[in-house]
């Protein structure tokens, strides 16, 4: 069925049931009574709705929304009206009662709702329905979170419940008080009165102070588990992830949007609890006091729900919005922080520090909106609950001009209704409160349930690996930039006990080589095999503690030597520590310093000079007593003596390892048993030095050019001191 038909079908069965209640009807009783106006209504709306809900898999959940908008507006139509004029004293008038069973009152009623249906289409926020879906997922997923503390819920709700309760009864006895004063007739009412009102509000007191205790201890535990489970979900992503997002979001991602929802969920969800519960109780009170009020009261509810609906979803769209624009202006920031060396070196604060103001004009112009957003919400809130008052007090002046309530009920009643007002402004003013905390939630749900791109990981943990290392024609492109390979159909192998060089010019593809063995990324074609099992069927916590790189520009965390050379590692002995440290001669400058393996290394050791960070990192890949060791220029920054000691140490170790050596300086890799020369991504030429140097080819031309280069430069430097 087609939507158009079925926009059809629903008026043309609605005017079927209408008939079907015009006969039914007098058949058994209800006649020319409010009660069945309401009735029939509510049976006709529930039939329409139900249709609505059978076919909505058939329909988009745009329409369904619209289609549910009109229904509610089409079977309100009529019993509002009637109840109205009941309420406003004008005698049942059976044409009007049975209206919705004359042909120009549908017509007229099908009209406005038509009238109505295209303003909510036109003016109504919710035009995407992804959005919609997204937001009650995120809601769900928020409650998800609250689950383990259910008990703690639970005994706050019992505690809301009865200083709610508490609070009714005030009102109650204002009334009496006020009836008391008109009459005298009983003497010991006011006294009694007072002594009631002392002892519940003190009980009252007490139960919130109780719960609000409970209640905010319960929200930081769950504000705890949220930032932690962010941070796990973060650390497992795959290395691709935090190429394409920047550090910036993804902190912002964990502590600010984690605070914003916790702050507005702890703070508006206790609101919303309390307001909640006492709108209950009040309303409840209200129908005891009056039901005629009660009903009038109700009637001008709906116009306070209608507009915090629409501005709700304006106000969460902008949230996301500043969320997103100060998560821009935290990385501005943090990228400026993090390389304040290079920023200072380039004299270019004023330059960081302009691009950070622009950054926050942008959430500045978003924060004026926003601003916009909620103080026309606050307006539309206020006027319609001020208007509501004034008709409630007009209507309530008739009734007791009439003797249906007496002064002292209305009394009472005004001050449950201005309770209740209250009580339903709140927590409509709290809506879009929620909306920017289910908005900041969805955001972070987002980071939650990303699974990482790569294939799930595998298990394979032998007790031991030879460490024979397979490339099988393998071709690479990064997911940043899938149409640029990077490695086309490179095949090698690294066999254990030797050592093998990778060199090439810049760009050529050799970092990318160890981003495949360290199982950073996955080949789009060819296979990566250690002892002949492809890499991806290992399980990764046993791969990594196999196979250790020290990279280009390795990175020390802001803690001691020692723990920088123990990291992931628990409780190593300090000979273990001081053997390493030897072996990547290291010891002797650490054994210098005041505080000696305690000294602390400083942000991503900063402390350390280049060549010192190196000599930590290898003995920090050392200390896992790897089988594959990956070398990735990790010597460029040491002096010529310092780069022959530790590869003495490398070259000779008595360990079998496999061992793969990327180096600019050739004459660091001549040693290496097998030499790889990778151009472009693929590899031209391999063999041992001399086999390399005899074939006249790549590596030939790469030894003489650094050989040409280093002349030049000595000859410049004679000259210069000459
Ligand atoms: N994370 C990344 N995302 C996208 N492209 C990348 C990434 N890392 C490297 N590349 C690109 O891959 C290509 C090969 O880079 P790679 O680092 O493997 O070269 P290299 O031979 O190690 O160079 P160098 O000797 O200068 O370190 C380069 O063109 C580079 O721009």
């Amino acid at each position: 069925m087609d939507v158009l038909s079925f926009v059809w079908l629903l008026p043309a069965l609605d005017v079927l049931v209408l008939h079907l209640l015009q006969k039914l009807c007098p058949l058994i009783g209800l006649q020319e009574s409010l009660f069945a106006v309401w009735c029939a209504s509510l049976v006709r709306g529930g039939l329409l709705t139900y249709v609505v809900h059978l076919l909505s898999g058939r329909i988009p959940v745009w329409l369904r929304r619209e289609l549910l908008v009109s229904t509610a507006v089409l079977i309100l139509l009529v019993p509002c009206y009637v109840t109205a004029s009941v309420l406003a004293g004008s005698p049942i008038v059976p044409e009007c009662l049975h209206g919705w069973g004359r042909w120009e009152v549908i017509a007229l009623s099908y009209v406005i709702t038509g009238v109505v249906a295209l303003l909510w289409h036109h003016f109504s926020p919710f035009g995407q329905e992804e959005e919609e879906e997204n937001s009650s997922a995120s809601l769900g997923r928020l409650f998800s979170c609250m689950k383990p503390q259910l008990c703690r819920f639970l005994i706050v709700g019992v505690f809301v419940v009865v200083s709610c309760w508490s609070e009714m009864v005030m009102p109650y006895y204002t009334g009496r008080m006020t009836d008391w004063i008109g009459n005298k007739e009983d003497p010991s009412a006011f006294v009694s009165a007072i002594r009631a009102m002392t002892i519940i509000t003190i009980a009252s007191a007490v139960t919130e102070c109780l719960c609000d205790n409970i209640y905010y201890f319960t929200m930081s535990l769950v504000h705890m588990g949220i930032q932690g489970q962010v941070f796990e979900a973060v650390l497992k992503q795959d290395i691709a992830f935090f190429d394409t997002i920047s550090t910036g979001a993804i902190t912002s991602r964990i502590t600010t949007d984690t605070n914003t929802m916790s702050e507005s969920l702890s703070e508006k969800l206790s609101l919303l609890m309390w307001y909640f519960m006492r709108a209950v109780f009040l309303y409840a009170f209200m129908l005891w006091v009056s039901w005629k009020l009660a009903l009038f009261t109700l009637i001008g509810i709906p116009i306070l729900l209608v507009i915090p609906k629409l501005s709700g979803t304006f106000y969460q769209d902008l949230a996301v919005q500043v969320q997103e624009s100060l998560s821009k202006a935290n990385h501005v920031a943090l990228e400026t922080f993090s390389n304040m060396k290079t920023v200072r070196s380039f004299a270019n604060e004023d330059g960081e520090a302009s691009r950070y103001a622009e950054k926050l004009q942008e959430t500045y112009q978003l924060n004026k909106k926003e601003a916009a957003a909620y103080a026309g919400f606050m307006w539309t809130n206020s006027f319609s609950g001020l208007a509501l008052k004034v008709c409630i007090l007009y209507y309530g002046g008739r009734l007791v001009a009439s003797g249906a309530v007496s002064g002292g009920d209305l009394v009472a009643f005004v001050l449950y209704e201005l309770q209740f007002t209250t009580a339903v402004e709140v927590l409509l003013r709290m809506y879009p409160d929620v909306k920017g905390a289910v908005g900041a939630s969805e955001k972070i749900f987002e980071y939650m349930d990303r699974k990482p791109q790569m294939a799930s990981p595998g298990t394979h943990a032998p007790e031991t690996i030879s460490g024979h290392v397979t490339f099988d024609n393998v071709t690479f492109s990064y997911p940043s930039q899938p149409d640029t390979p990077v490695l086309k159909d490179v095949s090698f192998e690294l066999k254990p006990g030797e050592v093998t060089a990778l060199v090439g010019p810049s760009s050529a593809g050799k970092s990318s080589c160890v981003a495949l063995l360290e199982a950073f990324y996955e080949p789009q074609a060819g296979r990566i095999l250690i002892d002949g099992v492809p890499l991806q069927d290992y399980d990764p916590r046993y791969l990594h503690s196999k196979v250790a790189l020290v990279s280009q520009e390795p990175v020390l965390f802001a803690r001691s030597l020692q723990e920088n050379i123990c990291y992931g590692l628990e409780h190593q002995p300090v000979d273990a520590v001081e053997k390493v440290a030897r072996e990547a001669n290291a010891h002797e400058f650490i054994m210098s310093f005041k505080e000696q393996y305690k000294t602390d290394a400083g942000e991503k050791g900063g402390k350390l000079s280049g060549g010192q960070r190196q000599r930590v990192a290898i003995a920090r890949a050392l200390m896992r007593d790897p089988q594959i060791l990956i070398l990735d220029d990790a010597t460029s920054s040491l002096d010529a003596e310092t780069e022959h000691l530790v590869q003495s140490t490398i070259y000779s170790s008595e360990r079998k390892r496999t061992v793969l050596v990327i180096a600019h300086r050739l004459s660091t890799v001549e040693r290496a048993n097998n030499i790889l020369v990778m151009v472009g991504g693929e590899v031209r030429e391999q063999g041992s030095h001399q086999e390399l140097l005899d074939r006249k080819g790549f590596y030939h031309d790469l030894v003489q050019k650094q050989l040409h280069g280093f002349k030049q430069a000595s000859a410049d430097g004679e000259d210069t001191s000459a």
